[in-house]
């Protein structure tokens, strides 16, 4: 007969944590000759800086790219890598590419009770700690969380071109991502919430739970806009690999 302590004490109960990163986007906003997500800064296309952090978190157990069907770029000699998985099913809507990829993680043996951390290729300036702090933040917790930043400025509602009022903002906070859930809560939330979404937390919420808001960083930015290159540029050159490896204790 098997004692409780048995089974509480088989390693094979403990969640693993997957990184999803949905790189099927187009860019338009940015402005780009391509996807914004290849475009080279500081010397690496921009989902390269993305994967390299998190390469740098040993509690990461495997990471899955979704790209868009017809994307070539991973199967190129310079950037076709095996430590990360590559999965074509990115669909029309951000939604839908992460709803995609989670089914990716399943067939690669992924169970819904491991976490998953979904993070955009284009938030590029992502660091290793800031994904150990949302890991230290939230494993211990019911639901997940995502990191976030509490909002740095006045907030104004806008009609027609001039301010319609000036809004509280003590409760505001700017989403950004990874953001981190069971994989089969969340396949189950963007399954009802479907494509309107635009991030993992707005499904889970809608199945009324409340997720973690752990503070990020404003350097963990979304490139968005052209003049966003420039910017990540900048950020991606002042660190040196000595801050670089800081970073990371
Ligand atoms: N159908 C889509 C749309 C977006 N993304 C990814 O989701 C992240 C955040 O989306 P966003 O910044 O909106 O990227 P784009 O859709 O590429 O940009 P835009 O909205 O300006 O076209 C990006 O890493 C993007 O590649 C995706 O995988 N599949
Ligand atoms: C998920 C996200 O990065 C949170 O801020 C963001 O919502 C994705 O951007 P999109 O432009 O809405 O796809």
């Amino acid at each position: 007969m098997t004692e409780l302590t048995d089974i509480t004490l088989t390693p094979s109960t403990t969640p693993r944590c997957w990184a999803l990163i949905p790189c099927a986007g187009n860019g338009s906003r940015a402005g780009a000759a391509g996807p914004k997500q290849y475009q080279v800064l500081a010397g690496q296309p921009m989902v390269m800086h993305t994967l390299a952090a998190f390469a740098e978190v040993p509690r990461i157990d495997q990471t899955l790219v979704v790209v868009s069907s017809d994307d070539a770029f991973f199967q190129t000699p310079q950037w076709k890598d095996s430590s990360f998985l590559i999965a074509s099913c990115g669909g029309s809507t951000r939604a839908s590419s992460v709803f995609n990829g989670l089914n990716a993680l399943l067939a690669e043996g992924a169970v819904p009770h491991d976490w998953v951390l979904v993070h955009d290729a284009a938030r590029c300036l992502i660091t290793p700690a800031q994904i150990n702090q949302l890991l230290d933040a939230c494993l211990s917790d019911e639901v997940g969380g995502l990191l976030a930043l509490p909002l740095p400025d006045t907030l104004k509602s806008g009609q027609a071109g001039r301010v319609a009022s000036t809004l509280p903002r003590v409760d505001k906070w700017l989403a950004q991502t990874p953001q981190m859930f069971r994989i089969g809560s969340l396949l189950e939330a963007l399954e009802l919430a479907g494509d309107a979404v635009t991030d993992e937390s707005s499904a889970i919420e809608a199945m009324g739970m409340a997720p973690k808001l752990v503070p990020g960083s404003a350097q963990n930015f979304k490139v968005t806009y052209p003049e966003d290159f420039a910017l990540a540029q900048a950020v991606l050159l002042s660190r040196t690999p000595d801050t670089q490896t800081r970073s990371t204790q």
